[in-house]
Formats: C-alpha cells, sequence, structure tokens
C-alpha cells in the first residue's frame, strides 16, 4: 500500500505524446517505484494509443480514486473524462479536443484541492489551439493560479539535480519584460520561492541568486539600469529581512558548475535566461513545479513533442521524474503537517 494518497496525472494534448508518456510511464512503475496515478482521460484515447504503439496494457476504469492502488499494479487506472478519440491525429494538435484537455486539468486540480489526490501532474499541453478554442491563460501556470482563487501567485520553477530556476517573467514578449519586472514582483517571487524550498524540499536556509536583465548586469548602468533601479533595492530590502539572496549576477557567468555550487535556486527576469540553461544541462531530467499553490502540481519540462509523436520513440523520463518529484514534496509536506500538528 502506498504512503501518499493516488497522483492525478492529466492527459495535455491527445495528438502530443502525453498520453503515450503516461502508459511509458505506467510500463515502468515497478523500475522506478513509482506510487501509484490515475489519469484524467476518456478510456478511448488511451486505449487507442496503446493500440497503435503495440504495448500490451490494460487500461481500467475507476470509479472513485481511492481505487487507483487496487488495480495499478495490473492495468493503469482511467479517471473517466467524457469525449471520444474521433479527432485525434497524432502529430496534430486540434482546437477541437481544447474542451477535453481543460476538463482534464480541472479535474485533476479538484481531486487534488480536496485531498483526494496527493497531487496533479500534467502533461504538456499545446497553447496555441487552446488559444484558438478560447482558453485565456499564456500556460497551465497561470491557469492552475486562477483555479485556487484570488490573491494566489504561482511560481514557475524548472529544476533537475544540477540546477533549479525560477523565471521571474514568464510568457510574455521580450520587450515586455523590463514594464513587468518590478521590486514588488521580485520580493513576492523571493518569498514563495523560499517558503516552498523550505516546506517541499526540505531546504532549510535555501540560497537565491537573482540574475540581471543586461548584459554584465548592466555594467554599472552603462548597459541599461534596471539592475540598479529595480533589482538591486529588491534584494537589498530582501537581505534585510533575512533572505538569503545575492545579486544582480551576470547571467552568461552564473550557471557554470562552479557557480552553480554557490546557490539553491537562480530567479532570472525572463523565461529563455532560466529555461534555456536548466533544459540543456539536463532535459530529460527536468520537472516543471508551480509553486505558491495551495496544492502540488508537477510537470514535465518539456511540450508535446508533436514531430515524434505517434512513432513510440518519446522518452517518459521527464514525466517519470515529475511523479518522484510531486511524490516526495507530498510526503515532505504530510511530514510537515504531522510534525506542525504535534507540536
Ligand atoms: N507544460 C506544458 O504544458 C508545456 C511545456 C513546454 C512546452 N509546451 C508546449 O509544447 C508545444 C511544443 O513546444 P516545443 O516544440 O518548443 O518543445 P518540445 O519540448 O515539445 O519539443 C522540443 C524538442 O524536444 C523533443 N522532445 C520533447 N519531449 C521529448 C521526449 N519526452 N522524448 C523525446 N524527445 C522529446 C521534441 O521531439 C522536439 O524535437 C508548444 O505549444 C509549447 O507551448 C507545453
Ligand atoms: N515555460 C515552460 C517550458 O517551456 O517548459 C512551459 O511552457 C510550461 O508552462 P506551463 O507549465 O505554464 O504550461
Amino acid at each position: 500500500m502506498s504512503d501518499i494518497k493516488p497522483i492525478a496525472m492529466t492527459l495535455g494534448e491527445p495528438g502530443g505524446i502525453g498520453p503515450e508518456l503516461a502508459i511509458k510511464a505506467w510500463l515502468a512503475r515497478a523500475e522506478h517505484n513509482l506510487p501509484p496515478f490515475f489519469i484524467l482521460s476518456p478510456k478511448i484515447i488511451m486505449d487507442q494509443t496503446t493500440e497503435a504503439l503495440g504495448l500490451q496494457v490494460k487500461t481500467k476504469v475507476i470509479d472513485e480514486v481511492s481505487q487507483t492502488g487496487k488495480f495499478f499494479e495490473d492495468a493503469l487506472p482511467v479517471f473517466e473524462i467524457p469525449g471520444n478519440g474521433e479527432d485525434i491525429k497524432p502529430g496534430t494538435a486540434s482546437s477541437k479536443t481544447a474542451s477535453i484537455v481543460i476538463d482534464s486539468i480541472i479535474h485533476g486540480v479538484n481531486l487534488t484541492r480536496s485531498g483526494t489526490a496527493s497531487a496533479v501532474v500534467t502533461n504538456p499541453i499545446q497553447k496555441s489551439v487552446l488559444y484558438q478554442a478560447g482558453f485565456n491563460h499564456p500556460g497551465h501556470t497561470e491557469f492552475l493560479a486562477e483555479l485556487s482563487g484570488p490573491g494566489t501567485i504561482p511560481v514557475m520553477m524548472l529544476a533537475n539535480s544540477q540546477l533549479r530556476v525560477v523565471p521571474m517573467t514568464i510568457h510574455i514578449a521580450l520587450s515586455e519584460v523590463p514594464k513587468q519586472l518590478t521590486a514588488e514582483i521580485i520580493k513576492q517571487l523571493v518569498r514563495i520561492t523560499t517558503a516552498s524550498l523550505q516546506r517541499d524540499l526540505g531546504l532549510k536556509k535555501p540560497r537565491l541568486a537573482i540574475a540581471g536583465l543586461n548584459p554584465h548586469a548592466g555594467e554599472d548602468g552603462s548597459m541599461g539600469d534596471e539592475e540598479i533601479k529595480v533589482i538591486r533595492p529588491a534584494i537589498m530590502e530582501l537581505r534585510d529581512e533575512g533572505f538569503d539572496v545575492v545579486g544582480p549576477l551576470p547571467a552568461d557567468t552564473m550557471f557554470h558548475a562552479e557557480a552553480r555550487a554557490n546557490y539553491d535556486v537562480a530567479l532570472c527576469p525572463y523565461h529563455d535566461q532560466a529555461l534555456i540553461p536548466v533544459k540543456t544541462l539536463d532535459f530529460h531530467g527536468g520537472v516543471n513545479v508551480t509553486l505558491g499553490l495551495p496544492f502540488i502540481r508537477t510537470s514535465p519540462d518539456h511540450g508535446t513533442a508533436l514531430d515524434i509523436a505517434g512513432k513510440g520513440i518519446a522518452r517518459p523520463d521527464s514525466l517519470i521524474a515529475a511523479i518522484k518529484m510531486a511524490a516526495d514534496m507530498a510526503r515532505k509536506r504530510a511530514a510537515g503537517n504531522a510534525a506542525s500538528q504535534g507540536a
């Protein structure tokens, strides 16, 4: 019997590699000692995928999440979401299946928020086709925050065994970054990241490093003054509050091995500044985790990979890492809750 409640896994874009990865992660359950998980999907989509890939995998519809553990050894448990497999073509994302994709996320979040599932692990979505269908959030991160209620500030963190990064602005045009990167945002992100690393990753006093926005962190204002006007003042205030935070550091020299040894997480002004080093260091072992939510959410660090969908060659490593990280976080939260109740 598992020590944590089952993990909810969303379908993601059905024309992408998500369904294949879910099946491959289930096949790897014993090898990786994975806790029981279920997928939120129409059963037909999972069955179509196993058949197309020639895999001998049974699926089992569960009526209750609590049945996940009972069936997990013999079949991939499916929490059925309404929908059919008609509009699905591997390698092609379609706005016709957007309602299935979104329902899967909403149900996964509801089951996790209610405590029925211990965490939600999301498969990648094809953002462009969801936008065509009227989805008006840049990605999961912002959608999950909205589902969590007003005042939720989600923090995207990508992590592998060599590096953790937080992009301080996410899916916005580069030209918008200087406008949105305020001292207030930086302070909020540092506070949330520190609290999450303490609570969910067990780091007692997390060390944070903040990258500059401009080349050479602005070179004393000669290449941009956001470091002087925004980033440094925020860091000084945070240090006064007791946070272990350094910067602004030149982004080009803060990701080599010796530099990485000096911090636990790097916060970067914009998306690619953070995600290029983490995905380059270990693409297949990376996990995307959203901090600051009232529930645990992890995801693989890659996208829908339409170019390889249906070919049977997608690697489930990142999804497996996401399941493991979600389970570890759930165990740490449970232990922390038990300790605080006992205190
Ligand atoms: N969490 C998410 O929902 C999420 C995350 C990242 C990207 N996306 C979305 O995915 C779509 C495609 O994005 P992209 O093309 O930039 O990145 P991608 O990660 O889908 O693909 C980049 C390259 O890596 C390969 N790749 C990705 N995952 C792989 C795996 N598991 N095994 C083997 N090879 C793999 C792909 O074949 C491709 O060559 C976009 O719509 C993007 O917004 C979603
Ligand atoms: N920026 C992420 C990445 O490139 O990996 C990705 O798009 C995930 O976004 P959501 O988790 O918000 O969908």
